[in-house]
């Protein structure tokens, strides 16, 4: 179904997608921002800047113009959330063909409108198919051929057939499913818990207390995800569950290392600036506090992280909160 596809965001989700599709694909072109990244990719077949061990296929190319976007049949984006409202209404500016599918890989909600990234990327392109991808992705892993699985969110039944094609591979395997929704929320709500793992971590708790957090954080993610317009069954799955427990046990994922360095007694912002990578956990504890508020969801762990991160609540006072709130069932 696929020929050929652009990558806008030369970061480590790129790279390691470019390192997937660049295998099934006569052309990958990664869209950065750097020219010397790019040059590097296009003569050495490696990122220099993330995951600069993993080797690209012959068939990666990188460059920064964003209209060479149009002369592929699928766009992925791969840039954090913050940045995909602008970089939609560049690229819809410069305009596609309207049969190009969209691909949204980036996973948190807009601040101020709680509008989910694939709403977004629609509103850009009202006439593209758009679809999602998410799950256990940890684009370190991806890079190394160590194997996962992802689900994608297409409502368009063969395009979803031709992503999953595109995204099999012997150590990689993909599912298809029809709630964007659902997708898209668990993948942007886990991130706040897996801050909350990095704190607990930091904090010095142990097994128990970070299996009950995490345990407790997917009953929140469900009511909350539901609230806010997904299925339940699919905060049960791959980017649900699935990538809740990748992140809040993975040494590799930054919003946990963003959390550890909180619960070791650092500053938000030395945590996030000694990452030099995106934490979406960060700018979604504020854009998902905000969107379970309007929606009056109750959310006791986000309500903690979003104290200790916006309000200065020293996390052993949000934990001591969390641990003495009224007793309530453990089902309701
Ligand atoms: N890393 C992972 O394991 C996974 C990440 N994701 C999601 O993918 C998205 C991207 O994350 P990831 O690649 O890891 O992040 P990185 O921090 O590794 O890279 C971010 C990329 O986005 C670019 N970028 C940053 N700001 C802007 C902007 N304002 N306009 C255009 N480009 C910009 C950066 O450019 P520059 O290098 O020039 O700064 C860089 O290429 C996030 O939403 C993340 O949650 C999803 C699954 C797995
Ligand atoms: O979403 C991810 C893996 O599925 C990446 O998580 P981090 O952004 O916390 O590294």
């Amino acid at each position: 179904m696929f020929k050929s596809a652009a990558i806008l965001g030369t970061g480590s989700f790129g790279t390691a997608l470019a390192h997937i599709i660049g295998r099934q694909l006569d052309s990958v072109a990664m869209i950065g921002r750097d020219p010397d990244v790019a040059a590097t990719i296009n003569r050495d077949h490696r990122n220099p800047r993330y995951l600069s061990s993993a080797s690209l296929p012959e068939s990666v190319t990188a460059g920064t113009e964003l209209a060479s976007a149009a002369e592929h049949d699928l766009v992925l984006f791969c840039i954090p959330t913050s940045a995909t409202r602008g970089t939609v209404e560049k690229l819809a500016s410069l305009g596609l063909p309207k049969e190009t599918a969209l691909l949204s890989c980036a996973k948190g909600i807009e601040r101020g409108t709680g509008e989910r990234m694939s709403s977004i990327i629609q509103q850009g392109f009202p006439d593209n198919p758009v679809a999602v991808l998410s799950g256990p992705n940890h684009a370190e892993e991806i890079a190394t051929d160590l194997a996962t699985c992802a689900v994608i969110g297409c409502r368009d039944e063969e395009l979803a057939c031709g992503l999953q094609q595109l995204f099999t591979a012997s150590h990689f395997r993909s599912y298809t499913s029809d709630d964007i929704a659902g997708i898209e929320l668990g993948g942007a709500i886990k991130n706040i818990y897996a801050i909350a793992a990095g704190i607990a971590a930091g904090l010095g708790l142990g097994d128990n207390a970070i299996a009950a957090l995490v345990t407790r954080a997917l009953a929140e993610m469900t009511r909350l995800g539901v609230q806010l317009g997904g299925r339940v069954e699919t905060f049960s799955g791959l980017s649900g569950v699935g990538d809740l427990i990748a992140t809040c046990f993975s040494p590799h994922s930054r919003n946990h290392r963003v959390g550890n360095a909180l619960g070791e007694g650092k500053t938000l912002e030395d945590a996030v600036n000694s990452l030099g990578m995106v934490a979406e956990g960060v700018p979604n504890t504020q854009s998902i506090y905000e969107a379970a508020r309007a929606a009056g969801a109750r959310t006791p762990i986000i309500d903690a992280v979003y104290a200790i991160l916006y309000e200065d609540m020293p996390a052993a006072r949000a934990l001591s909160e969390l641990l003495n709130r009224d007793p309530r069932p453990e089902t309701d």
